[in-house]
């Protein structure tokens, strides 16, 4: 069903635009007053913006425009190939234009496409799957579904920046869109509920305290039997370490404190994912005030006991629970693995799907960069009594991955890399010398469907075929997806 046509050259990991390149930029000299044109909006790019075109055939990449849509531009940014715009006036409006429901969407970079249906925002998404596939040779003419959610409440994890503005008043929420600037936020409509309570009282604490420029960022997660608050103390402040401390009372969540200045050790597993990097890299230690929570995700699949993984505030979780469980389940449902047979779960986390696949029948053999987070995975598996095997392995080492492959012949390969992709990994894959049938089957997990594509292509000129694409709307009225694609051996 998916054909490898002639391959253009691999792209480097996407950036978030989804353009091919980034370019220098200049900000249009008074383009606020000067650059207004009229556009009709053509297509979407990856990053949800309207793409139009000038009459000199210079492409614009339109904020909150849609397909079809004639707009007034006034143009923010020029580039020598594009433009970067926003719409000054809109004239007419597309039929997937719908009321923002956020009252700091367009303000807050936290969300892109809340101007457009989520259906619509769904059908963007697997566009830009076709797409991207297609760029590297594929041409998908299979189908492709959508793992979704009934809930837009999905957030259970977030990092809230602090900041005091020039008239003294404290800014909570999210930075504003290709900005550094704080967006202050009194909702958010993407968290889930128990989060969406705080953040008025957290609002409260902030304007209470004596020094609120030394806090600065928030980390809020909630899991089924808790929610956490992490407060970034810049500076130790005891007279506020009690006001702290009343609010954690008060909302009955578990307060971790994080005081003091950077340290500058990074962690290298890290260099790969940015976002962790940001909230772990040199924090200093984590203090809990009163006794320390334990964290659990609960992964409740069919035909499965509900299975308990414990966690810390540092390591990855997927950020949508249900998504994540559907994920889960469509990933054993492609694999059905069989007893007895071996799987490597590579990029295996706290063992978000090593343990169900365990639980499923198979043997399975983790691997994961964080030292930590292996022992976090051995320790789940040991306390549901299932055959998993830890193994700490930088998986973008080739020598790493060919020895892995060497000594664990897999019958099933799950890959869940960080958003660079899993490209040494495809490489060897693509190259094993085993006879076809012997070839383990493949079920890529991605956050990037740009560097899946890349992947995929490897994998194919290596004689595999897609045989299943899924899209899964992990984070919904974001520009952000998840894929999830099943690759079979030769026959
Ligand atoms: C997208 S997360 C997936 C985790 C897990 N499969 C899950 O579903 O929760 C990617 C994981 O890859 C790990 N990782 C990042 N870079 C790595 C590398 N170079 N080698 C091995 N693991 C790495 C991260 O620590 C993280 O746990």
């Amino acid at each position: 069903m998916a054909m490898l046509g002639k391959r253009r050259p691999p792209r480097p990991a996407s950036n978030k635009s989804g353009l091919a390149r980034q370019e220098s930029a200049k900000q249009a000299p008074n383009a606020e007053t000067t650059s207004d044109q009229v556009l009709t909006i053509e297509r979407l790019a990856h990053d949800g913006r309207g793409v139009g075109h000038l009459p000199s055939g210079k492409a614009v990449f339109v904020d909150q425009a849609l397909p079809g849509e004639r707009v007034e531009i006034a143009t923010h940014m020029t580039r020598k190939r594009f433009d970067e715009a926003h719409i000054r006036e809109r004239l007419s409006a597309a039929p997937e234009r719908v009321t923002p429901p956020c009252p700091h969407f367009g303000h807050c970079g936290g969300c892109d496409l809340q101007h457009m249906s989520v259906p619509a925002q769904r059908e963007h998404k697997r566009e830009v799957v076709r797409e991207l596939l297609f760029r590297q040779g594929i041409s998908w003419q299979g189908s492709l579904d959508t793992l979704k959610s009934d809930s837009d409440a999905y957030r259970r994890r977030a990092r809230l920046g602090v900041n005091v503005d020039r008239e003294g008043r404290v800014l909570m929420g999210f930075r504003a869109q290709r900005s550094h600037r704080l967006v202050d936020i009194a909702s958010c409509c993407v968290l889930v509920p128990e989060l969406q309570a705080l953040i008025t009282p957290l609002r409260d604490v902030l304007g209470s305290l004596k020094s609120p420029r030394d806090v600065g960022h928030i980390e809020l997660l909630a899991t089924p039997d808790t929610c956490v608050v992490i407060v970034r103390q810049l500076k130790e402040q005891p007279q506020d370490a009690d006001r702290w401390h009343a609010f954690a009372n008060e909302q009955g969540v578990a307060l971790g404190m994080r005081s003091g200045r950077d340290s500058a050790e990074r962690d290298s597993i890290n260099r790969d994912n940015p976002e962790r990097a940001k909230s772990q890299a040199g924090s200093p230690e984590l203090h809990w005030v009163g006794a320390p929570p334990v964290l659990n995700d609960i992964l409740t699949l069919p035909g499965c006991e509900s299975l308990t993984l414990e966690f810390s505030p540092g390591d990855f979780l997927q950020v949508n629970a249900d998504v994540n469980q559907q994920m889960v389940a469509q990933v054993i449902q492609w694999l059905a693995p069989q007893k007895g047979q071996q799987l490597l779960d590579l990029y295996a986390g706290m063992g978000n799907f090593s343990l169900p696949m365990a639980a499923a029948g198979a043997k399975v053999h983790a691997v994961e960069g964080s030292p930590a987070m292996v022992a976090r995975l051995v320790a789940n598996a040991h306390r549901h009594q299932l055959p998993v095997n830890g193994q700490q392995a930088d998986l973008n080492s080739r020598e790493s991955v060919n020895a892995l492959l060497k000594e664990i012949p897999a019958d099933a390969v799950i890959l869940d890399p960080p958003r660079g992709g899993a490209e040494s990994v495809c490489q060897a894959l693509a190259k094993i010398s085993a006879k076809p049938h012997q070839r383990p089957r493949i079920a890529y997990v991605s956050c990037d469907p740009a560097t899946l594509a890349r992947d995929a292509a490897h994998l194919m000129h290596g004689g595999y075929r897609i045989a299943r694409v899924v899209a899964a709307d992990m984070f919904v009225h974001t520009a952000h997806m998840e894929t999830l694609m099943l690759l079979e051996p030769p026959a």
